[in-house]
């Protein structure tokens, strides 16, 4: 039964990753996690049917949301190769700040699968105070999971008042690393999380990850196009599998020149330059 497993968790994982070992992961989980306001720089875009439906039309490799959004825009994957990650965990901005270090479950392994996804998601947040809970919901998750022969990512953030204390920052290159070698060590088959500032630091967090491919969390939108392509240019040259973006997508006008620019830098490692030229985003 285990190998029969193991091929699907690779064959699915696969869906993800199936140009070169790399990904770029479109992200829209931000009406639930960061509120729809996320969406006013392009309000046509808080409906999911229109940018899931740019998104896969300009290549992307693979759509993250939760499991409402995936109810909502799915009938967009049908026939489409892209590969669909629903995320089983989340929290608003609208519970106590006191809660912000938390992400519950907000859906099931079944559910996910019903809705045809490829992976599942969950959210742990290194050196949060609930760090204990969010870790029992993702091996609860995982072990269900992987039984059924579902690849599972983890969003591994780390995040908590120690961390502040000791290394002033979240994205402190060895809180980062830290926290992807816990993802690893729990059994996740892809991780995401913060840059580190530079190649270096974030080929040191590949490292830990020990062949678990490592992602980036794309972050809030550059005004210029250039430096996030930069941004994910040195997560590939620090061996990073790709990266998973949502507003320097979304929160642009014309989503399609960023994807298929991203797309030249992660699959083919064109310079980030020469890529936005090749795309006339400047
Ligand atoms: O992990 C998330 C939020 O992280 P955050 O709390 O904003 O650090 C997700 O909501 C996003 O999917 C992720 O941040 C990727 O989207 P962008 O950051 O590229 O918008």
């Amino acid at each position: 039964m285990e190998a029969y497993n193991n091929i699907g968790i690779k064959r699915r994982l696969r869906r993800f990753f199936r140009r070169n070992g790399r990904a770029l992961i479109f992200a829209m989980d931000h009406g639930f996690e960061h509120g729809p306001t996320d969406f006013e720089e392009n309000w046509e875009h808080i409906k999911p049917g229109i940018i899931i439906r740019k998104v896969v039309r300009a290549g992307v490799d693979g759509v993250m949301m939760l499991p409402g959004i995936a109810r909502i825009a799915g009938e967009e994957l049908i026939g489409k190769d892209v590969g669909l990650m629903v995320k089983l965990t989340s929290k608003t901005g609208l519970r106590p700040k006191e809660e912000w270090l938390m992400q519950d479950q907000l859906g099931f392994v079944e559910d996910a699968i019903k809705l045809g996804a490829d992976a599942v998601a969950a959210t742990v947040y290194w050196g949060s105070p609930y760090e204990g809970a969010m870790m029992r919901q993702f091996a609860e998750i995982a072990s269900y999971a992987h039984d059924l022969g579902y690849p599972v990512v983890q969003f591994a953030y780390p995040r908590g008042p120690y961390i502040n204390e000791k290394y002033g920052k979240k994205e402190d290159y060895r809180v980062v690393m830290y926290g992807a070698r816990a993802a690893a060590e729990m059994g996740a088959d892809m991780i995401k999380t913060y840059w580190t500032g530079s190649r270096e630091t974030f080929a040191k967090v590949v490292d830990a990850a020990s062949g678990v491919p490592v992602l980036l969390s794309g972050g809030a939108k550059t005004d210029n196009p250039v430096d996030f392509l930069k941004l994910v240019w040195e997560v590939i040259e620090a061996g990073g599998s790709g990266a998973v973006v949502g507003r320097n997508i979304f929160q642009r006008e014309n989503p399609e020149p960023m994807i298929k620019a991203l797309l030249r830098v992660i699959h083919r490692n064109e310079d980030p330059e020469e890529a936005a030229k090749a795309e006339g985003l400047i």
